[in-house]
């Protein structure tokens, strides 16, 4: 079928729900495309009525996905444990064998405590609506439920839904903020406490390596379009993936991170290790000259094996084969470069992304080794709740999925932009040194944000 206007396409769509609305044996979730002509995702996501939006590019540039509403929204906002959490996947996954259905969605950086509200510990969408580009195809979906109770509700809505999309309107021109305030938590001299109680010889015997972070909060005027942000950002580090959740007005969390958690395609799995951070220099010699240094600092190459040889060790029960790089190569950013080495492994069958999440989330990129205890210091001594960063964003379905760990992050509030970053603590690292590597890691988006 070839491309067609948006009017055309929703047209189609509505067209067929009034045919199966009174139809039966069909199978528990009905999904419904229509090819239709390119649009600019982030414009229209800012410009729709309806929530949860969510926004999902793809780090290979293949694809990219705008969602509204929601057919299934699994919320854990309390407490929730692993084997409700595995109940939940298995149920949905047994529920279609159609490979497009996807649910969209994260798990917090630390499911065993409270979170942001609206986010939760997990929560996963099945949208109602999507607009899934896949390399040259675009196309429009809507996802519906057709239990025989519900099936004509199902498709009344889902028209409701179709009619009430909104044109794609220009996003609003990016302009700087003048932020009446900046907040730092952990401040520098507890982040100084922190790195030398982490670095200490004692303590890192035992645990050789924790992820510290900080969030840095900016309390501003403006009204902030957080699909805007996003936009900006994408243009500046094309080569990292980027998403966006919206559950309400009240706050959006956006990401545009470089970091693959995995990508599974059925039992075929692709990771990495990405630790280790440098600057980029100012002419392509002192960058080369950067990206050496890197390769042979022996701080960062720890920091970096450490996470290649969590990953290995872990995949290798879940898996018939797991072969990881031996030297790692350079990832660059916009602002800095990255220690990265790339990770495939056979799952062994039955080994499903609920398995996956809850072995390999949260990697020693993020955590820390081991991670029980590096988890704990976190909990008790880091002295703000990371919520969703550095947590786990993607999408699956029984065949294939794809999450990343949501660093280079926001929380986008009225009144206040939330920003985190952190740095691996090993042996040898140095307060200062750590410090600015965080300095490092919010400069593109603070030059999206701010004046410098
Ligand atoms: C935890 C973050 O980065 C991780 C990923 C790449 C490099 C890192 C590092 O060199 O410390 C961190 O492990 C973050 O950006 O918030
Ligand atoms: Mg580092």
């Amino acid at each position: 079928m070839s491309a067609q206007p948006l009017a055309m396409a929703i047209q189609s769509i509505v067209d067929k729900l009034n045919q199966v609305k009174h139809s039966s044996a069909l199978e528990p979730i009905l999904q419904i495309s229509a090819d239709v002509c390119p649009l600019p995702m982030l414009a229209w996501l800012s410009a729709q009525q309806t929530f949860p939006r969510i926004y999902w590019h793809g780090r290979d540039k293949t694809e990219e996905v705008a969602a509204i509403g929601s057919c299934y929204d699994f919320s854990f906002e309390d407490d929730v444990d692993d084997n409700t959490l595995a109940e939940t996947y298995h149920q949905q996954c047994m529920l279609s064998n159609n490979h497009d259905i996807r649910y969209y969605g994260g798990v917090a950086f630390d499911r065993t405590i409270p979170c942001w509200p609206e986010f939760g510990r997990a929560r996963f969408v099945l949208p109602r609506i999507e607009f899934r580009r896949s390399g040259d195809q675009h196309r429009l979906i809507v996802n519906l439920k057709t239990d025989p109770e519900v099936l004509a509700q199902e498709c009344d809505s889902a028209i409701a839904a179709l009619q009430e999309l909104t044109p794609a309107r220009p996003l609003p021109p990016p302009h700087k903020l003048t932020p009446m305030g900046r907040c730092d938590r952990p401040e520098y001299n507890r982040w100084k406490e922190l790195v030398e109680q982490v670095t200490n010889k004692k303590f890192n015997q035992d645990t050789p390596k924790v992820v510290l972070s900080r969030l840095t909060q900016l309390e501003v005027n403006d009204d902030i379009d957080p699909w805007m942000v996003l936009a900006c950002w994408q243009a500046r580090n094309p080569n990292s993936f980027q998403f966006g959740f919206q559950f309400s007005h009240e706050r959006a969390f956006i990401s545009c991170s470089p970091e693959r958690l995995y990508r599974r395609c059925q039992q075929e799995l692709y990771t990495e290790a990405l630790a280790g951070t440098t600057t980029r220099g100012f002419t392509p010699e002192e960058d080369s000259q950067l990206a050496q240094a890197l390769l042979d600092d022996t701080k960062n190459s720890h920091e970096n094996q450490l996470v290649r040889r969590h990953i290995v060790d872990t995949l290798n029960p879940l898996s018939n084969y797991v072969g990881a790089e031996e030297r790692p190569t350079v990832f660059k950013l916009n602002h800095i470069q990255h220690l990265h080495r790339s990770i495939r492994a056979e799952l062994r069958p039955g080994v499903t992304d609920f398995h996956l999440l809850q072995s390999l989330h949260p990697t020693p990129a993020v955590g820390g080794l081991p991670r029980h205890s590096a988890m704990s210091f976190i909990r008790q001594r880091e002295g703000y709740m990371r919520g969703w960063y550095a947590g786990a964003c993607g999408y699956f379905n029984k065949y294939e999925s794809e999450f990343s760990v949501a660093i280079r992050s926001a929380l986008i509030e009225p009144g206040r932009i939330n920003l985190f970053a952190g740095a691996g603590i090993v042996a040898g690292s140095d307060p200062d040194t750590e410090w600015q590597e965080l300095e490092n890691k919010l400069a593109t988006i603070m030059s999206i944000l701010v004046e410098l």
